[in-house]
């Protein structure tokens, strides 16, 4: 899809299914058997929803949000040693970049940490540490629920997908996005351009200012998230490990307006070392395997290497159609 096209549709919200957390977690037998059919077509049919009642408190949320605006207003040199670093460094920084690739400029600053197994934080503001530290884990406590319910809507067990990715022990990073007021001439454009995210969940919540947009059916719909409500994308590994049933959102950031636009992600992968591949349940006499396993640290490293490109990495664990396998050497 060429990303000239800002066609949007929807309604206000982009008609944007939405999950009540709470019916999952606390509801009677057949409003939550409801509630999961609903998680299943919005995996199926979106790649995305947001979620209400989730139970994550506005103040850490304003806390987090916050902390890292500190962060993104700090003189370079308080954040040089993040500066270069690589896509497998625990901490990274990105600042003020505004670049062309294929004609369309981008507009992002960006802080990512690794947030478990370990926490990775940079060293100012102090404060980051602990905001960062509970944000993680409630966060990652709901993206677990999230799993559970959604192996459930796969017709397995709440255990099953979690376990096949080691959950458990799974990888985590905290991306906070910060896409500056534009008033100079002419449109900005992007400021990220599209693509799917590599992980499993991706929780995303931003500070009022819209610009996010998923695909569904070849045209860009506005996500505009309902007041405090979180926004969770479907990522690659969801794709692989469901075996193409459920899909990683394509989605993008735009911006161009006369405030600063924020969000705050919290996205929960893999362990590193597991190997996803389609759970065996859902790919019946191995009929119609559409994805091989791949490494998950493997995969993040090639997402992470390359240019953005759309769900592009997703070739390198597809199964390639009508190509007569090699003799081993
Ligand atoms: O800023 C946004 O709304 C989108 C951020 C995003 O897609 C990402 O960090 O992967
Ligand atoms: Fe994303």
């Amino acid at each position: 899809m060429p990303s000239s096209d800002v066609a949007t549709c929807g309604g206000p919200n982009g008609g944007i299914p939405v999950v009540d957390f709470d019916v999952l977690v606390n509801g009677a037998a057949d409003p939550r058997a409801r509630a999961i059919r609903d998680l299943g077509r919005a995996c199926e049919d979106w790649g995305c929803f947001m979620v209400v009642n989730h139970g994550v408190p506005e103040e850490l949320k304003e806390a987090a949000m916050e902390t890292c605006r500190e962060l993104f207003s700090l003189p370079e040199e308080e954040k040089a040693e993040h500066l270069e670093a690589g896509p497998m460094d625990p901490v990274r920084i990105g600042t003020g970049f505004f670049s062309v690739v294929d004609g369309v400029r981008y507009w992002r600053d960006y802080l990512k940490m690794f947030a478990h197994p370990e926490l990775h934080y940079p060293a100012k503001p102090p404060k980051l540490r602990d905001v960062a530290a509970e944000y993680s884990a409630k966060t990652r406590g709901l993206l677990l629920v999230l799993a559970e319910a959604i192996s459930e809507s796969l017709g397995l067990d709440g255990g099953r997908i979690p376990e096949a990715l080691d959950l458990e022990s799974c990888f985590q990073i905290l991306v906070v996005n910060h896409y500056p007021p534009y008033t100079g001439p002419g449109d900005v454009g992007l400021g990220l351009p599209a693509h799917s995210d590599h992980g499993f969940l991706t929780l995303l919540f931003q500070n009022g200012v819209d610009g996010l947009q998923v695909e569904r059916d070849g045209r860009w719909r506005p996500a505009k998230p309902l007041p405090g409500a979180f926004f969770v994308i479907a990522g690659d590994q969801l794709e692989i490990v469901s075996n193409g049933r459920y899909r990683g959102a394509l989605h993008r950031a735009v911006v161009g307006g006369e405030r600063a636009r924020m969000s705050v992600v919290s996205m929960i992968a893999p362990c590193l070392d597991a190997v996803v591949e389609p759970v065996p349940e859902l790919v019946p006499d191995g009929r119609g395997l559409e994805f091989r396993g791949v490494r998950y640290r493997d995969y993040m490293e090639h997402q992470q290497s390359n240019k953005i490109d759309g769900k592009a990495a997703l070739d390198i664990a597809r199964v390639k159609r009508g190509v007569a396998s090699q003799p081993e050497k």
